[in-house]
C-alpha cells in the first residue's frame, strides 16, 4: 500500500516513484526555516501607530483609521541580504490608566527582539 508524504496539513498518496519524488521536494519547502523578528510598537493613543505600520507593511497610508482597541498585529516578510525574515509587529496602545497594557508588556517583552516608540511632536 502506497505511504503518504509527509506535507504540511496535506497528506498525499505516493503512487508513482516520480510523483513521489516530486511531492517530497515541494512538501520540503514547506518546511525551510525563515527567521522571525517581533517588534512592539507602543505609543499614546492617535499618534499614528496603525498609520506608520500600515505604510510598513502595505506600502500606503489607510485612507481612515479606527481607534485600536488595546493591541493590535501586522506582519511583513522582507528580504535582508537574500535572507527572508518575517517581521511580526505588535501595536499596543499605552495609556497609564490600562493596566491590560502593562500586562501584555511583561508578557510579550521576553519574546520580542525590538520596541518601538512612537510619539507625536509640536509642528
Ligand atoms: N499629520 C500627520 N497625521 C498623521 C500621521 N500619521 C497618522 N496621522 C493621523 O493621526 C490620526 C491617528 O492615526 P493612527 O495611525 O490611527 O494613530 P494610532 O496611534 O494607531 O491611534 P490608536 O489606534 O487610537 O492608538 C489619524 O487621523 C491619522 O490620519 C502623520 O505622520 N502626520
Amino acid at each position: 500500500m502506497a505511504q503518504p508524504i509527509l506535507g504540511h496539513g496535506n497528506l498525499q498518496p505516493a503512487s508513482a516513484a516520480g510523483l513521489a519524488s516530486l511531492e517530497l521536494d515541494s512538501s520540503l519547502d514547506q518546511y525551510v526555516q525563515i527567521r522571525i523578528f517581533k517588534i512592539i510598537v507602543i505609543g499614546d493613543s492617535n499618534v499614528g501607530k496603525t498609520c506608520l505600520t500600515f505604510r510598513f507593511c502595505g506600502g500606503t497610508f489607510p485612507d481612515k483609521t479606527e481607534a485600536t482597541i488595546g493591541v493590535d498585529f501586522r506582519e511583513k516578510t522582507v528580504e535582508i541580504e537574500g535572507e527572508k525574515i518575517k517581521i511580526k509587529l505588535v501595536l499596543l496602545e499605552e495609556h497609564p490608566s490600562n493596566d491590560s497594557f502593562f500586562i501584555c508588556l511583561g508578557y510579550l517583552m521576553p519574546v520580542t527582539h525590538s520596541v518601538g516608540i512612537v510619539f507625536s511632536g509640536p509642528l
